[in-house]
């Protein structure tokens, strides 16, 4: 599809690998690709920053009443952040989706045996948080994620169905459509935030969803 007809909260193969440095991860089950320094090491170091001043323990959604599921600290990022302002930009322009698509910027940080089991981004249609997360903005389209630092030991994405695991890298993107095709959720997204074995691990996640942000 060419861009100019792109949906305004759709990303594409075709665009991204249109962007310089885009490289696809080699598989025809999911759409994942990757970007080295996407951001500056400098731009890395205020993000974690100001992770650090707001982390709180992570929440999760469609509970599954494991509490040792997603073990990491998270916050929302305010784009009033200069460091913040910037990365939604360059997110932006990336994607090549509506900022208007855009949940806000969530930072993450991994302690020594903190993980994020494996699991989808995108929500169990009808299931028990489908209306409390999904009314308004639709389905979760497409994740974008940031790696911050370099990771001592652990810590890597495993993406279980490819037998594909993505080491952290100061500034590295990561990104994948959840869904298939035919637009129904994609179940080979299916990925495992791993145990950081040594050091510590920030992150951020950003999701687009099918329609406006509330
Ligand atoms: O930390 C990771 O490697 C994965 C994070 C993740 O899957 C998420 O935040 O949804
Ligand atoms: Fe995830």
């Amino acid at each position: 599809m060419a861009s100019s007809t792109r949906p305004p909260s759709e990303s594409s193969a075709e665009h991204l690998l249109g962007q310089r440095g885009v490289q696809r991860i080699p598989t025809d089950k999911l759409e994942l690709f990757q970007l080295r320094n996407f951001l500056s090491a400098d731009h890395c170091a205020r993000l974690i920053d100001l992770i650090d001043e707001k982390r709180r323990p992570s929440t999760i959604a469609d509970d599954n009443g494991d509490a040792y599921f997603r073990t990491s600290e998270t916050c929302d990022l305010s784009p009033d952040e200069p460091a913040v302002r910037q990365l939604e930009d360059l997110l932006d322009t990336l994607s090549g989706i509506d900022p208007a698509h855009g949940e806000p910027v969530q930072g993450q940080r991994y302690d020594v045996g903190q993980e994020f089991k494996p699991h989808t981004d995108y929500f169990t249609p009808n299931g028990p948080d489908w209306d409390k997360f999904c009314s308004v903005a639709g389905q979760r389209s497409w994740t974008f994620m940031v790696y911050l630092n370099d990771v001592d030991a652990g810590g890597g994405t495993r993406f279980k169905t490819i037998r594909k695991t993505v080491q952290p890298e100061t500034g590295k993107l990561l990104c994948w459509n959840n869904r298939r095709p035919d637009g129904s959720p994609n179940p080979n997204t299916l990925h495992h935030g791993m145990k950081v074995r040594k050091g510590l691990k920030y992150v951020i996640t950003k999701w687009y969803r099918e329609k406006e942000w509330g």
